[in-house]
Parts: structure tokens; C-alpha cells; sequence
């Protein structure tokens, strides 16, 4: 990185990486260009001696090929996210796949300056800066490095770009459900999936819907399953207003009453209580598992009634409808019985 890099050519399109051995080095051949080019200060990535700084770039997995003497590639820590394939005797990495779910799953991780022809992308900024220090880099020198970094043109830091953060913050939003229109037109032809669950609010595009659900998928509505924390805040709301936890007044004499039934079992039997089951058995129900158990309930009692609307309106023929059924009747049956 000190001594810079040879420019890069637009027209780039991959070559061949060497490893450090004088005889039968391993290569690898990538076939295409490579990507976000970049400087890592972390201890997992392989440095040349002396170096404080990687120079690591990703490029597709299926565009890499061992083209010689693999047999001397051991993977460093099987366990890593990056599969990095190192020579056992130099020591360089070759290529690190990332096979596992995640937002770089089908990338491989390769070191640019080990490819034999140049015009590789240089690097566009620097990540990872403060693990440096990690490496036994002297912590009162990192803003040197900072300095150094920036002067390079190398914005430093301490985790990855901000565009690939939102890259991951993104991927990771849209896997776990938190993001509307996750499903769209664009990718119901992906989903193999028999249900969806919408876990939060509107990840479901309305073509989507009417795409999905032509081709017989369920779909639970949001409004369904992700209803779990207004009930436990209405049981909160109630527990405020009573100003006593659930439970409370029964708690202990539930629990006598668990302790007779046992005692009461095992003379009749002449046998002892299962021990596995004795805690569990004699416990008179906590706090929690009173929420728990009211929560059950509550879904159970909304998804019966969901698929009652469905068994008995054949014109309706998906949950979120049903749902909405459900709702809307209860609403407009409540204004009845206050004469509105
Ligand atoms: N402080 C730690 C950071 C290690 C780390 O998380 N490294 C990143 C970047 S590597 C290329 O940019 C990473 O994604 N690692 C995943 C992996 O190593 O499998 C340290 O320095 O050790
Ligand atoms: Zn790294």
C-alpha cells in the first residue's frame, strides 16, 4: 500500500493469482472482474510480512477455479464465515468463499496483488482500521494511520464502507421480515416456499399477494402474526390498571394444591412422581408463563376464527381477507350493540 498501485484498467477481466512458494505455487484463476477492492486491517485476512493492511476484493464464487497444485490449499478456520483457502506452505490466501446464508453468500474473498497481470480495481477504501491494534499496532499511533489512510484517499474504517453496511443492514432487514414490500413481483418466482408468514408489517406486495396465493400459497397477514406484542400490551395495560401481577392472589395455593395431587398420587400408586416432570409438575404457574399462556390462547382463538370465515364464505379465499372479515364484523357488530 505504501509504495501504491499500478493504475487500474477498465477493461480488467480477471487473471490468474500466485502464491508466494519458489516452486509448484498454487493458482487460481478468476474469470471476470473483481469488486469492492479494499484495505483490511483485521487479523483474519492474510497481509504479506510486515504489513498492517490486506488488500482484499470479492468476486463471484463460481467465476474462481483452482487451476494448479490445490492439493497444497487447507481451509484456515473451517468455523470462519470466509472459507479461506491458504497455502500450507507460504502461507498466502488464495480464495475465501462464503458458502454459508449471508448477505456475501456466493462471493469469494481473493487478494488482488497476488494476481500475475495488473489492472486490477484499486482499493476504494480502508475497513477494519482499528483492529490493527489487535494486531499488536500501538494504539496511541492509529490516528497516524487514520492520516495516512485518508491521504492515500482511503476513507478509514472500523467495520466496512457504509454503502456495504446498508448492503448487509438491508439484507438482514428483508430476511428477518422487517421491511415492507420485501416480496414483490420481482421475486415471488424465487419463493418455493408453501406459507408465508408476514412477521412484520407489509412485506407482502399486493401483486405479490395475488400472485403467490394464485399459485396456492398461504399467506398469514400481518395483522395475524404479528399481533403477539399488542396482546401482551394489552395484558400489560390490564395488569397496570389492576395494579396486581397475573397470578398473584392464585400463585401458592396452586401450588399446595400441585404438592397434594403428587403426594396424593404417589401413595395411592406406591410409586414416585416422575423426577422429570416434578418441578414443572409442582410449580404454580409464573407471571410469564401466565402471558405465555394468554397469548396462546388469544392466536388460537383469532386463527379459529380466520379459518371459520373461510369454511363458511367459500367467496373468500385467503387469510388476510378473513382477517379482515373478522375485524370489520366485530367493529361493526360492537356499534350494533350500541345502538349506532
Ligand atoms: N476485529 C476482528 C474483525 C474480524 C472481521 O470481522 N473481519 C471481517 C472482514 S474480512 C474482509 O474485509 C470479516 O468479515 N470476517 C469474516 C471472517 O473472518 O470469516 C479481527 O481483527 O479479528
Ligand atoms: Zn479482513
Amino acid at each position: 500500500m505504501d509504495s501504491g498501485y499500478r493504475a487500474t484498467d477498465a477493461s480488467f477481466s480477471g487473471g490468474t493469482l500466485v502464491c508466494n512458494c519458489a516452486s509448484n505455487p498454487v493458482k487460481v484463476k478468476v474469470s471476470g472482474d473483481i469488486a469492492h477492492n479494499h484495505a483490511c486491517g483485521c487479523t483474519k485476512c492474510w497481509k504479506p510480512a510486515g504489513a498492517n493492511f490486506s488488500v482484499v476484493a470479492v468476486a463471484p464464487t463460481d467465476k474462481i477455479e483452482v487451476l494448479e497444485n490445490g492439493n497444497k490449499l487447507a481451509v484456515v478456520d473451517p468455523a470462519a464465515l470466509i472459507q479461506r483457502h491458504a497455502c500450507k506452505e507460504c502461507g498466502v490466501h488464495m480464495h475465501g468463499p462464503v458458502e454459508r446464508e449471508h448477505p456475501f453468500q456466493g462471493l469469494s474473498f481473493i487478494h488482488p496483488e497476488r494476481f500475475e497481470g495488473k489492472g486490477w480495481a484499486q482499493p476504494g477504501f480502508a475497513a477494519f482500521v482499528s483492529s490493527i491494534i489487535e494486531s499488536g499496532f500501538d494504539p496511541s499511533k492509529i490516528d497516524e494511520v487514520r492520516s495516512k489512510l485518508r491521504s492515500s484517499e482511503l476513507e478509514a474504517y472500523d467495520c466496512l464502507s457504509p454503502g456495504l453496511m446498508d448492503y448487509i443492514a438491508t439484507w438482514t432487514a428483508k430476511k428477518s421480515g422487517a421491511m415492507e414490500n420485501a416480496i414483490t413481483i420481482e421475486n415471488t418466482g424465487r419463493i418455493r416456499a408453501k406459507l408465508v408468514a408476514e412477521a412484520a408489517n407489509g412485506p407482502v406486495s399486493f401483486q405479490a399477494e395475488k400472485e403467490l396465493l394464485e399459485k396456492g400459497v398461504i399467506i398469514l397477514p400481518d395483522l395475524f402474526v404479528n399481533a403477539g406484542g399488542v396482546i401482551v400490551s394489552y395484558f400489560e395495560w390490564v395488569k397496570n390498571l389492576t395494579h396486581i401481577p397475573f397470578g398473584l392472589m392464585e400463585r401458592r395455593r396452586r401450588e399446595r394444591r400441585n404438592a397434594q395431587i403428587t403426594s396424593a398420587m404417589e401413595s395411592m400408586t406406591g410409586k414416585d412422581f416422575p423426577e422429570h416432570m416434578r418441578d414443572e409438575f409442582l410449580e404454580g404457574g409464573s407471571e410469564i408463563d401466565l402471558v405465555r399462556s394468554g397469548l396462546d390462547d388469544v392466536m388460537r382463538g383469532a386463527y379459529h376464527r380466520m379459518a371459520t370465515v373461510l369454511s363458511e364464505h367459500p367467496e373468500i379465499r385467503d387469510f388476510r381477507t378473513a382477517a379482515y372479515y373478522v375485524a370489520l364484523k366485530e367493529i361493526g357488530d360492537a356499534y350494533k350493540a350500541i345502538g349506532i
